[in-house]
C-alpha cells in the first residue's frame, strides 16, 4: 500500500439528503465473465457470453484470450445488452498478455498459455507483480509445464507453451488465494490426464468462487468431483475431456451492488437491483444476510432484490473469509453503525488489489474514524466522522466504500474514483443516477429501472454446485 497523489482527481462524494429510493442497473459479474470466456476458450465449438461485463478486468481477459488466437466478437442481443461471440482456435504463441491488476487475468491465465504452442509473456501493474502466484506456477511445473519466473514466484513471466500439458496429481497450498484452485480447474479437462489438484494449506477463502469455477465447468460438459459436493476434503478432480460451446448470459456483479444495497440501509431508503439470481455461487449474494443482520431487510422476487432500511444500523461481528470481496463495503456501513463491528477471516484481503486491512484503517480513521487491524481482521468502533481526502490505492472497492461513507459525512473527497473501471465502469453515473431522484411512495416510482431480468442463474445454486 502505497499513497497517492492526493490532488489526483478528487471527486466529491454526494450527501444523501434523505432516504434513498431507486432501481439500480447493476451491470454483469466479473467473476463470471472471465471465467465464461475462458471456458468458451477452451470449447470445441464456438459459444456466446451475453450481458458480459465490460470493465478493465474483462477486457484485459478478452484482449489476452485474443492474443493467443481466440476470436471473439463483440455484438448486441437483439432484446439489448451485448453479446460477444466466441470462436475458439488452436492456442499459440508468441503472445504478451497485460493482465493489469486482475487477479483472474494473472491466475487463469498462466494454465491456458500452457496449452498453447509457443511462449506467452505476462505482465502487469506494479501491484500484481506484488500479488502471490506461486501456487500456480508451481503446479503447472509439477503438470509438465516450463515457466520462467525470473526466481520471484510471481509476474512479470513467460510460460512457454508446448501445445498440451500432461496433467495429473498436484499439491497446491490456496491459502493465498482461491483463484489458484480456480484457475487450474479451469483448464484441467484440456489437460491430458486431467487434474487431481489437492489443496495443502490450512485455510481456503473464498470458496463460493471455487463453487463457481465447478459449477460453469459442469455446466460446459466437464465431469468435475469436488470437497463441496461429497467428494474427497480438499480435492478436486477434473477428467480430460472436451467442452461444450455454451449461450451463457451473465447475471448482475452482486458484490458490486454491495454500495447500493448500503445506500438504502443507511439512509433508511429503499433500492431494487432487477436480475438479482434466484440461486447463485456468487458471493454478493451473502449481502442479503448481512445488511440485514445490520438492520434493513429484504424482499427476493420476480423484479429482482428489494432491500430496505430503517436508517438505524447495527453493528455485526462476522466471518468473511468467504465473501471477502464484500468487506472493504461493510467495513464502511460498520464505520457509520451505532454500534462495534468486528469482521474476520480476511487475511488475505492484504494481498488484493492493495493491502485492504491497512487501507481501510488507514483511511477511515484519517476521517476521524476509529478501527483497529487484527491478526485476520478490523475492528471497527463507530466515531463521528469528518469530510477529508480518502485515498484508494488503485482499487475500486476502496472508491465504492467511500462513495458509501460519504452518503453520510459531508466532504469527502474520493481520490481516482476513475479507478473503479476495473470491474464497475459507469459507477459514478450510476451513483449520482441513485441519488437524484425524487423520493417516492413505492418503488414503481423510482428513477432509472431499466434492466430486463436474465433469464437464468449462470452462476448456479448458492449451496452445492
Ligand atoms: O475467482 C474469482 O473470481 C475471485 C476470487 C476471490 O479471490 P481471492 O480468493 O484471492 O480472495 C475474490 O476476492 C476475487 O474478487 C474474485
Ligand atoms: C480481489 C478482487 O479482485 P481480483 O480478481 O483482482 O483478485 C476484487 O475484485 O475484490
Amino acid at each position: 500500500m502505497t499513497d497517492s497523489t492526493p490532488q489526483n482527481a478528487l471527486w466529491p462524494a454526494p450527501t444523501a439528503t434523505g432516504a434513498v429510493h431507486a432501481t439500480v442497473t447493476v451491470p454483469g459479474s466479473k467473476s463470471v465473465t472471465n471465467r465464461a470466456l475462458v471456458l468458451a476458450a477452451h470449447s470445441a465449438e464456438p459459444g456466446w457470453v451475453r450481458r458480459p461485463l465490460r470493465s478493465r478486468d474483462t477486457t484485459l481477459m478478452a484482449d489476452a484470450l485474443r492474443a493467443m488466437g481466440v476470436q471473439i466478437d463483440e455484438t448486441v442481443n437483439p432484446d439489448g445488452g451485448e453479446a460477444w461471440r466466441i470462436i475458439p482456435a488452436g492456442l499459440h504463441g508468441p503472445a504478451t498478455v497485460d493482465v493489469g491488476n486482475a487477479g483472474t487475468v494473472m491466475r487463469f491465465l498462466p494454465p491456458v498459455a500452457a496449452l498453447a504452442d509457443g511462449p506467452v509473456r505476462f505482465e502487469g501493474d506494479a501491484r500484481a507483480r506484488e500479488r502471490p502466484l506461486g501456487g500456480v506456477i508451481d503446479a503447472l511445473r509439477s503438470l509438465g509445464a516450463r515457466v520462467e519466473d525470473e526466481g520471484r514466484g510471481s509476474l512479470p513471466l513467460t510460460v512457454h507453451g508446448a501445445g498440451s500439458l500432461a496433467g495429473g496429481a498436484v499439491d497446491v497450498d490456496a491459502s493465498k488465494s482461491s483463484q489458484f484452485i480456480s484457475a487450474l480447474l479451469l483448464s484441467a479437462p484440456r489437460f491430458n490426464k486431467g487434474l487431481e489438484l489437492r489443496h495443502t494449506g490450512r485455510l481456503l477463502p473464498s470458496v463460493p468462487h471455487i463453487r463457481m469455477t465447478v459449477h460453469m465447468l459442469r455446466r460446459a460438459g466437464a465431469k468435475v468431483d469436488s470437497p463441496q459436493d461429497g467428494g474427497t476434503r480438499n480435492v478436486w478432480r477434473v477428467a480430460p475431456s472436451a467442452l461444450l460451446g455454451r449461450d451463457l448470459t451473465v447475471d448482475p456483479d452482486l458484490s458490486n451492488a454491495a454500495p447500493f444495497l448500503a445506500a438504502a440501509l443507511i439512509t433508511g431508503g429503499r433500492v431494487t437491483i432487477p436480475g438479482w439470481p434466484q440461486r447463485t455461487t456468487q458471493p454478493g449474494d451473502a449481502l442479503r444476510a448481512i445488511f440485514s443482520r445490520m438492520g434493513g431487510s429484504y424482499e427476493l422476487g420476480d423484479r429482482g432484490l428489494t432491500f430496505t432500511g430503517t436508517g438505524q444500523v447495527r453493528g455485526i461481528r462476522a466471518d468473511l473469509h468467504d465473501v471477502g470481496e464484500l468487506a472493504p463495503v461493510i467495513a464502511a456501513v460498520a464505520a457509520l453503525a451505532d454500534g462495534e463491528s468486528e469482521l474476520l477471516g480476511i487475511a488475505h484481503l492484504r494481498l488484493h488489489e492493495t493491502d485492504r486491512l491497512a487501507a481501510l484503517t488507514k483511511e477511515i480513521n484519517g476521517l476521524g474514524g476509529d478501527v483497529t487491524e487484527t491478526d485476520d481482521g478490523l475492528l471497527i468502533r463507530p466515531q463521528r466522522l469528518r469530510g477529508g481526502i480518502f485515498h484508494t490505492y488503485e482499487d475500486h472497492r476502496l472508491a465504492t466504500a467511500a462513495a458509501v461513507l460519504g452518503l453520510a459525512v459531508p466532504g469527502i473527497l474520493v481520490e481516482d474514483v476513475a479507478t473503479t473501471a476495473k470491474t464497475l465502469p459507469d459507477f459514478p453515473e450510476l451513483w449520482t443516477a441513485m441519488l437524484a431522484g425524487p423520493p417516492a411512495p413505492d418503488d414503481r416510482d423510482a428513477p432509472e429501472a431499466s434492466a430486463p431480468r436474465t433469464p437464468a442463474g449462470d452462476a448456479g445454486p448458492a449451496g452445492r454446485s
